[in-house]
């Protein structure tokens, strides 16, 4: 799949414009199919805004673990519980493609080492910027936190709210989703989850 400009800058040109043009063809081909006319003054430029936007979405696609995390594990004695809450995401339903908002909140027992604290917010936005459900992208945030840090025990709970509920559907407006995955102490020790749960809501 051809990389993204917004992550990668040293991908091959020509590969980066053939995706952007792709998308951009489908773009005028749904606005053709809504009835709309493509080439007046106000679309003119739409399919290809619309193609950058799309790309930005879904950037976490071109990111893997091993280029955001960086090396920024750092050896350190900390056994205690660290806590990073409030991480705010934007992702969109793989059902509908429609964006879910909200927040994540990450918990980890260290085990030797710590992670660099702004690649919480890294992990949590490559899997939030590609297509998944809220479950799957609070489970990649886990596991992903997990492999970076070995440790004992992780926490992940996302809070979101879909468009796909609220602009259509059932077009509810006041209900939220709440997801969690517990690994490790988290999951076996009830006192690190509640521990956990107690740093996050109070
Ligand atoms: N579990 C889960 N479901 C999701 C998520 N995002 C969207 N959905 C749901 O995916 C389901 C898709 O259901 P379908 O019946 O195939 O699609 P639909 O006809 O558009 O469904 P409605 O939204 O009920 O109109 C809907 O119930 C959505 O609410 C998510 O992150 N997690
Ligand atoms: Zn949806």
């Amino acid at each position: 799949m051809p990389r993204c400009p917004y992550v990668t800058p040293d991908i091959p040109e020509t590969q980066e414009r053939n995706m952007s043009q792709e998308m951009e063809n489908h773009y005028r081909e749904i606005l053709s199919a809504l009835g709309e006319d493509p080439e007046r003054e106000g679309l003119q430029d739409t399919p290809a805004r619309a193609a950058k936007a799309m790309q930005f979405l879904t950037h976490g696609y071109q990111q893997s673990l091993g280029d955001i995390v960086n090396d920024a594990v750092f050896s350190s004695d900390t056994d205690e519980m660290v806590i990073v809450k409030d991480i705010e995401l934007y992702s969109m339903c793989e059902h509908h493609m429609l964006p879910f908002i909200g927040k994540c909140h990450i918990g980890y027992l260290p085990r030797g080492k710590v992670l660099g604290l702004s690649k919480f917010a890294r992990i949590v936005d490559m899997y939030a910027r590609r297509l998944q459900i809220q479950e799957e992208l609070t489970r990649q945030i886990a596991n992903a936190v997990q492999d970076a840090t070995d440790a004992r025990g992780v926490g992940v709970i996302v809070e979101a709210r879909h468009m796909c509920m609220m602009m259509r559907g059932v077009e509810k407006q006041n209900s939220s989703m709440k997801t969690s995955v517990m690994l490790g102490d988290f999951r076996d020790n009830l006192p690190s989850r509640q521990e956990f749960l107690t740093l996050v809501y109070n």
